[in-house]
């Protein structure tokens, strides 16, 4: 998977460096390139910003600078590209769409400042590659650079190769609509607190059994909402009963 990331803060993408995601760059798993967007400016100030039409608080991105870093990082000739763009104004950014991107050959994230990118440089883009304007959550970041991060390394922990245990995908939260279980390790008591016998019992069914339960109980007391959402398929007749 090849990773473009344009931004004015190169520096918030150290952390890519770092880990896994590091690993996988190393590997050749990952291809990832951070581009400072006032490489595609032309005055002397390297402006990207500027005042808003209509009017109201803050400044916009131009356009300019962001049509000639797209032309470059998304040639025509290659179109295999997607652009990713994070916004508080974005479709919830969800483990679903991690995967969705995932299967991605190549993303490029444009990571908004200011009070946001001109809708124009999106409009055009989505006439030469799919465009995917997404949100963390509900609440307002100051740019796109922290959501980038995030999403990164989200989608990056999918690729085939990059999580050493990749079962552990499997029973993580929200990979089966659910919450995941409690986990412990050594020392079996700790300041007065047990170890659930039951992980200790070596008995693997009802290990599995009880962390399901365990899953679905989180899930209803903290997550109501996915229980709503779940697939039909994720309960069988055993949860019911549980
Ligand atoms: C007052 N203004 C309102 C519009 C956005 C301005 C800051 N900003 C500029 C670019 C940009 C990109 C993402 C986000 C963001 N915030 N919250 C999320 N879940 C996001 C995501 N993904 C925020 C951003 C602040």
């Amino acid at each position: 998977m090849r990773l473009d990331v344009v931004t004015i803060f190169p520096e918030y993408f150290g952390p890519l460096d770092l880990s896994l995601i590091g690993k996988a760059r190393g590997s050749g798993l990952l291809d990832v390139t951070i581009h400072d967007l006032r490489t595609w400016t032309h005055d002397v100030h390297r402006t990207v910003d500027d005042s808003p039409y209509g009017g109201g608080p803050g400044m916009v991105m131009r356009p300019e600078p962001w049509g000639e870093a797209l032309d470059a990082l998304a040639p025509r000739a290659e179109g295999r590209a997607r652009l990713v763009v994070p916004t508080p104004a974005g479709a919830p950014f969800t483990q679903k769409v991690a995967h969705e991107l995932a299967a991605e050959p190549h993303l490029i994230f444009a990571c908004g400042r200011y009070e946001g990118i001109d809708q124009r440089v999106l409009d055009h883009a989505a006439t030469r590659m799919p465009v995917s304007e997404v949100s963390l959550g509900d609440y307002v970041l100051f740019g796109g650079e922290v959501a980038v991060l995030v999403m990164c390394e989200a989608i990056v922990r999918l690729l085939p190769g990059v999580l050493g245990n990749a079962e552990s995908l499997a029973e993580e939260s929200h990979a089966n609509g659910l919450l995941e279980a409690p986990v412990y390790t050594k020392p079996p008591q700790w300041r007065g607190h047990e170890v659930p016998e039951i992980l200790r019992s070596g008995d693997h069914g009802r290990i599995a059994r009880w962390r399901r339960d365990q899953s679905l109980l989180r899930t209803a007391q903290r997550r109501p909402d996915l229980l709503a959402d779940l697939d039909p398929d994720t309960l069988d007749k055993r949860d019911v009963a549980a």
